[in-house]
């Protein structure tokens, strides 16, 4: 595929013509999504004749927002009709290796993040790429104040304006442009970007944009804590210690981008008054309300006092911080080799790379690797382009479509076999099959059996992805006699990992097992995001575990036989301790109390706790029942993962409405009329041509909330009114959801007409 390589241009060459705000937008004609393997790249194809030998696909046009030219089919009139009808839809988007891919925005503060990098390792951006991400950045301005913010659905912040208006002058968006203006304005009614978040303030000092005295430090040394210390780097959460990482070597040589014209210019348009009067070490702490959430702990601002007054100055040895910054740089270098490049995600995998670049210089093998695979975190569609929140959705997508057409009963359908085969084909080709060179030394999770969230590439276990793909290929090679790709022992070598994720709690985290204690929140510096700072037991983390273990112990009744009872009543007594008075529970990475009660019920249900034997099941079940809509289904805002209460969205949700139903089948809730009305909803949004169209955002993360014993309330009042959180999509859930829940329901209930 094409690289960066060449001058810093920022207007496509040709093919341009103008889109309804007359920026320059490419010919939407030309882009393809190379799949390799599971590596999803976007490639421009600049020459006609390429173009024509190399015909898009409908899984391409799907994704640009283009008229896929897919037919009506005959009307549905029954729910297996419906279902049918869907896959027949969903089933021209697999791509050629076998899996589903989409978008996968939401934040809006990865793309600049990517910009910087790429600026400051003097990578050119592909011009085409410049092109659409002005397009993107300009059609996610929020149109009231000109400002952005931390995720497409929030309020205007420091954070947000700050980054993306440096984002688009560094994408070549001249600064007297009427939306420039306007979002200067606002960040000049902030104070400026000194009020930005810690993060802000990093990135605009790697630009150079911005002085390393305005930030507060973040000392490589504390990589050279012995393990055993409470609070030592491995024990956070993952995203957190792989982003301080390269941050704290960065920041350790306080390395900035040599001024150019460009970055002298963005100096002046950032701040209330001339860039040189600005005493930034008076700014390490200033931070407008709209950007400050999880304000620091008093402990962490004395910390930061100490660090900056007296340490800094006095008592930091050269040696000692040499020391720190050769073991944080053999940690980036692990990281990276052990992901070729690709990294965990998308701010750790920018920063590694700068760090690359100050280590080993521009033309080193790491910053050209580098610079390859930061276009796998990049997406095209309608508006332009963005910056994903991994390098893909592969897995966890692909997983999610068998399981529905099994669940749905279809997947003995001759029709639809060449069709899953090809996804086993995926699943088996993206299991880890090994652990990583220095497991230990590099602070890694054990991994042989697992299933990641995008690609083997990327390669880290997550618990419930784990147990996705474990599900998925039980359900395809044992129920549905498709042949065994993946052997016996590679699957229990996925409950081995499975079975070392687990906590003393009985709960799940999502990578790692949970390592240190939540006083580690203490230390969080972030300003914007809350409960970060270490791995928390999370209710769809367990249960999907839970239901995954249920089925292979079915199937495999001697292996682990006791660990996974054990285990089992473990995690279901943490499942029940999780459950709150009203019978909800709350999920943490999908909207919201909907999300997780599907979790939750169909893991009750597979150790055999349903409506009519169990409260739990039972409660669950007439929580979602309190909450079903006039129309017949479900609709819950964003709002529920912010307040920590339930929140009615004005309208009904097609994706809620079958993680409802799913929910209440899966339960064995008696009375069909409640379910009716649901799949009937289902039903009425299905289009024509057998899809459904995007609705509100689906996906969430970094608000956790945990179970705490009741004794240890420590974090609680600090916790109580937390208040954000970032948003994120999962477009496909809109397909295999409803998919699932209509061939449930006809399984059922049977196939009448609705
Ligand atoms: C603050 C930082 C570093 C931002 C970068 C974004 C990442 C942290 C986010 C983006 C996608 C994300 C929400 C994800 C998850 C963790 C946090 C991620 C990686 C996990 C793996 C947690 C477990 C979940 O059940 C599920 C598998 C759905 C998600 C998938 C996406």
């Amino acid at each position: 595929m094409a690289s960066h390589i060449g001058p810093w241009r920022t207007e496509a060459q040709g093919h341009l013509r103008p889109d309804s705000n007359g920026d320059s937008k490419t010919d939407y004609s030309r882009w393809r999504l190379v799949n390799d393997a599971g590596r999803q790249t976007w490639q421009y194809l600049e020459s006609d004749k390429e173009n024509e030998a190399w015909p898009q696909t409908i899984a391409d046009k799907y994704n640009l927002g283009l008229p896929t030219g897919l037919p009506e089919l005959p009307e549905a009139k029954t729910p297996r009709e419906a279902a049918e009808n869907g896959l027949s839809f969903f089933s021209h988007l697999q791509l050629e290796p076998g899996n589903w891919a989409c978008e996968y925005g939401g934040p809006m503060f990865l793309l600049p993040g990517m910009m910087i990098t790429w600026y400051v390792t003097k990578t050119p951006i592909l011009p085409e790429y410049a092109t659409e991400i002005k397009r993107y950045i300009f059609a996610r301005q929020n149109p009231e104040d000109g400002g952005w913010g931390l995720h497409i659905e929030a309020h205007s912040s420091v954070f947000g304006t700050a980054m993306n208006y440096v984002a688009l002058r560094l994408a070549g968006v001249n600064e007297d442009d009427p939306r420039m203006i306007k979002a200067r304005g606002l960040l000049h009614k902030f104070g400026g970007a000194i009020y930005g978040p810690h993060w802000a303030k990093a990135w605009l000092s790697i630009l150079g944009v911005m002085s390393w005295e305005g930030v507060n430090p973040v000392p490589p040394e504390i990589w050279l804590l012995p393990d055993w210390v409470p609070f030592a780097p491995w024990r956070w959460w993952i995203h957190i210690r792989q982003v301080f990482l390269p941050l704290s070597y960065i920041w350790s040589k306080k390395w900035s981008h040599p001024l150019d014209d460009l970055t002298r210019q963005i100096r002046e348009e950032l701040y209330t008054q001339p860039y040189d009067t600005i005493d930034f070490s008076q700014h390490r702490n200033t931070i407008h309300a709209a950007d400050n959430y999880y304000p620091k702990t008093m402990l962490l601002n004395g910390i930061n006092e100490l660090l900056v007054r007296v340490w800094n100055p006095f008592l930091r040895v050269k040696a000692v911080s040499k020391r720190a910054e050769d073991w944080a740089w053999e940690l980036i270098r692990m990281e990276d080799e052990n992901t070729d490049y690709a990294g965990l995600g998308p701010v750790s995998n920018p920063l590694n790379m700068v760090a690359c670049f100050i280590q080993e210089g521009p033309d080193s093998y790491s910053v050209r690797r580098h610079r390859e695979r930061l276009n796998d975190y990049m997406w095209m569609k309608d508006e332009g382009m963005l910056a994903n929140g991994t390098n893909g959705v592969q897995v966890w997508d692909t997983t999610f479509a068998t399981q529905a057409i099994s669940v749905a009963g279809l997947a003995d359908d001759p029709k639809w076999r060449p069709m899953l085969l090809k996804a086993l084909e995926f699943i088996d080709d993206h299991q880890l099959r090994e652990n990583v060179p220095n497991q230990e030394k590099c602070y890694r999770q054990h991994r042989k059996g697992a299933w990641p969230f995008s690609n083997k590439t990327q390669g880290y276990t997550v618990s419930d992805c784990t147990a996705e793909g474990l599900r998925s290929t039980i359900q395809l090679q044992k129920m549905h006699n498709f042949p065994e790709l993946i052997s016996s022992d590679r699957l229990k070598d996925s409950v081995d990992c499975l079975l070392l994720m687990q906590n003393p709690t009985g709960g799940f985290t999502d990578y790692e097992t949970t390592r240190g204690s939540p006083k580690i929140e203490w230390l969080n510096a972030a300003e914007v995001f809350g409960g970060i700072m270490i791995g928390y037991d999370y209710p769809e983390c367990t249960t999907a575990s839970v239901t995954a273990l249920s089925l292979f112990s079915k199937f495999y009744p001697d292996y682990r036989a006791d660990e996974i009872r054990i285990a089992k009543e473990k995690a279901v007594a943490y499942i029940k301790r999780a459950q709150r008075q009203d019978g909800s529970w709350y999920g943490s990475w999908g909207i919201c109390f909907t999300y997780a009660a599907m979790f939750a019920l169909e893991s009750l249900a597979s150790v055999g706790e349903t409506y009519q034997t169990s409260d739990n099941s039972r409660r669950g079940c007439d929580f979602l029942i309190s909450k079903q809509m006039e129309d017949g289904g479900w609709g819950e805002s964003y709002l529920s993962s912010e307040k920590h209460v339930y929140v009615q969205h004005e309208k009904s949700q097609v994706v809620q409405t079958a993680w409802a139903c799913l929910a209440l089948m899966e339960a064995d809730y008696p009375h069909k009329e409640p379910l009716q009305r649901g799949i009937k909803m289902l039903m009425s949004r299905q289009q024509r041509n057998g899809e459904w169209l995007q609705e509100s955002i689906e996906g969430v993360f970094n608000q956790s909330w945990y179970v705490r014993p009741p004794e240890s309330n420590i974090l609680a009042v600090a916790r109580s009114d937390l208040k954000l959180c970032s948003m994120i999509s999962y477009p496909n859930y809109k397909f295999y959801w409803p998919i699932r829940a209509l061939g449930l329901y006809s399984k059922k209930f049977g196939n009448e007409a609705l």
